[in-house]
């Protein structure tokens, strides 16, 4: 033990312990390894002959070089081993970094081939035009023209103003913006009737919508919802039918000049009553023509329409399916209907709805004016319709699918076993009306049964209830007899009711855009609102992260829950733009919710019946 701690003290090579490599010899310096050669040699030069001397020095000459290969073989081996790791671990970067990009380049792949196919998709054309190859290239004509002050003064001010009130537009030949009503030819007891509505200037959507659609020009129209798209699109309809009747009445079995089709028998009712508001306030002086407007859905019998049906008719305005069935029994024509609008398009000509839209496009006789309108409008719905239209003109003010900046949205953890109590509490939150939604029919019925036990003045509406409930519901809950309406996703779209104090939203829908209409009865026509969201542990995470960015994106208070959600995507370092398809912002197309929902209904589509969704 001693002699070995002697040695070990004494020994000029490097430290190393048997924890090393065991087959490590240390290494001795090649002068060091001379003088004990020498000194070896000089010990044998003394005792023993040179023959032996000579012996002993090839030896040592064949010990020393193969001790130098060796060292150099280790050392070639660790260069090698070195470059090996260093190779691997390159391999390994790279393997990763491919593996990311393929999955980011994977989603992209998969998101470029949904996309073909719905490019893919037959343009929104009648049969006729598509059997024969009939292509428009230009837009109807109609003679409505700005006023040549505004006409002729330098495209850069009409660029000033759409920056001035945030309109984007798209197209050629853009006509100019407008910014009183008083300057868009608008017959007098219109623009006093509106007036007489507190309507006394144009909304964004307005002021650049209406000169394009009055020019005749096709329409792509996005805006807030209660922005007063409804004026936007059905003004040029009522001009357009004005100057029909005015330069040769109709007679009966005459008409339409154009249609408004809307995705639900509420909608169609409510744009109606805008449309003969404003058709009796042009014929109340009797300076202008009465002009006849049908309203053409299910639920109301035809007969209760026959006086419309024996004269000429101007507008109609329907859903769908009841307008398919009436074009098909030949109730009327569209030979001369020149003008289609489609309100919530982007859900009219979303897949499932879209044949029929291309079944009634199939009654058209000649070219007609297109619009959409909608609060939402994915890009991949704007791209498919554009190629339909002809020349269109997209204006559009605010991101399409962005929240309305007038509802101050507030998101709450709530239980799901705790909604029903707290539901309660957050109706003291602000005076009626308020409306609750929720995706579930039973679920409507379950809240407006509680609340009415407990003393709140509800109706409720959904798909199953009658059209009588759905009447009573809507005009009891409209004139303020009621404080509280319950209503599933579906049947409330679209609708204006006065003055909305407090939506509360019960059930998170699934699709961002739902959520956007919803919160958007309240905040309307220039007021603010508030909207309350439930959200719970059933919510869906992809629907959290959409409702996380679109908070962001309106500059609303995120909760904290929802703001330690984190978006997959960019730890993939993928680009954080919103889905094509619904235009969610937390989520991309391969994992679009309404892509399956849409997917669904085109498979039940072909089992559709006119079952109250306004079909
Ligand atoms: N220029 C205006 N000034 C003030 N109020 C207006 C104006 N235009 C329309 N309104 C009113 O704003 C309300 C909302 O209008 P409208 O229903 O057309 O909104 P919208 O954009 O179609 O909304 P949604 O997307 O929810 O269907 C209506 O009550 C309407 O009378």
């Amino acid at each position: 033990m001693e002699t070995t701690r002697r040695r070990q003290a004494r020994s000029p090579s490097p430290v190393y312990t048997l924890d090393d490599d065991e087959s490590y010899e240390p290494y001795i310096p090649v002068a060091q390894r001379r003088q004990q050669k020498l000194a070896k040699l000089s010990a044998l030069g003394a005792k023993s002959d040179k023959s032996n001397a000579q012996k002993l020095q090839e030896e040592l000459d064949a010990q020393e070089d193969a001790q130098r290969e060796e060292e150099l073989r280790r050392e070639k081996a660790r260069k090698e081993r070195t470059l090996l790791i260093e190779a691997q671990e390159v391999h390994l970067k790279k393997a990763a970094e491919d593996s990311k990009k393929s999955e980011i380049e994977k989603a992209r792949e998969a998101d470029a081939e949904i996309l073909e196919a719905i490019k893919s998709r037959r343009k929104l054309a009648s049969g006729m035009e598509l059997a024969k190859g009939i292509q428009y290239t230009e837009p109807i004509t109609t003679s409505w023209r700005a006023p040549r002050y505004i006409r002729e003064r330098p495209k850069e001010q009409d660029q000033k103003l759409r920056e001035k009130y945030h309109i984007v537009v798209e197209g050629d030949n853009i006509p100019p913006p407008i910014e009183h009503f008083e300057d868009m030819k608008i017959p007098g007891p219109i623009l006093d009737y509106l007036r007489s509505k507190r309507i006394m200037d144009p909304t964004p959507i307005q002021l650049q919508g209406l000169p394009v659609a009055f020019s005749g020009r096709d329409v792509i129209g996005i805006a807030f919802t209660g922005s007063g798209k409804t004026l936007t699109f059905c003004l040029p309809l009522i001009m357009m039918a004005l100057e029909e009747e005015m330069k040769l009445p109709f007679v009966r079995g005459e008409g339409p000049v154009g249609v408004i089709l809307c995705p639900s028998r509420e909608l169609a009712n409510q744009t109606y009553d805008n449309v003969v508001e404003w058709c009796s306030a042009l014929a109340k002086e009797g300076k202008y023509p009465q002009l006849n407007t049908l309203l053409c859905m299910g639920g109301i019998s035809m007969s209760e329409q026959s006086q419309v049906l024996n004269k000429g008719l101007h507008i109609v305005v329907a859903t769908p399916g009841r307008l398919i069935d009436m074009l098909e029994k030949k109730r009327f024509t569209f030979n001369n209907c020149k003008y289609i609008c489609m309100d919530e398009a982007d859900r009219m000509i979303d897949l499932g709805f879209e044949e029929d839209v291309r079944n009634i496009m199939s009654f058209f006789k000649s070219q007609r004016q297109t619009l959409l309108f909608s609060a939402t409008m994915p890009k991949k719905i704007q791209d498919f319709a554009r190629e339909s239209l002809i020349k269109p003109v997209l204006v559009n003010v605010g991101r399409a699918g962005a929240a309305n900046l007038d509802v101050l949205q507030v998101v709450e953890y709530v239980k799901q076993e705790a909604k029903m109590v707290y539901l309660l509490e957050c109706l003291q939150k602000t005076p009626p009306p308020v409306i609750i939604f929720s995706e579930n029919k039973n679920e409507v019925d379950d809240i407006q049964e509680y609340l009415l036990l407990k003393g709140v003045e509800a109706v409720a509406i959904h798909g199953s209830k009658t059209q009588e409930e759905r009447k009573y519901a809507i005009t009891s809950f409209k004139s303020g007899a009621k404080d509280v309406m319950v209503a599933s996703g579906v049947a409330s779209k679209g609708l204006d009711f006065n003055d909305i104090q407090h939506v509360i939203i019960y059930s998170m829908p699934k699709e961002i855009e739902d959520y956007v209409h919803q919160i958007g009865r309240t905040g309307r026509s220039g007021k603010t609102g508030i909207a309350t969201t439930f959200v719970n542990m059933n919510t869906p995470e992809q629907t959290l992260l959409d409702l996380k960015y679109l908070l962001m994106e309106a500059g609303q208070k995120v909760p904290p829950f929802l703001m330690t959600i984190e978006d997959p995507r960019a730890a993939q370092g993928g680009a954080l733009t919103g889905c094509p398809v619904c235009g969610g912002l937390g989520h991309g197309i391969s994992n679009c919710p309404k892509l399956e929902d849409a997917q669904r209904r085109q498979m039940a589509s072909h089992r559709a019946t006119d079952d109250g969704g306004g079909y």
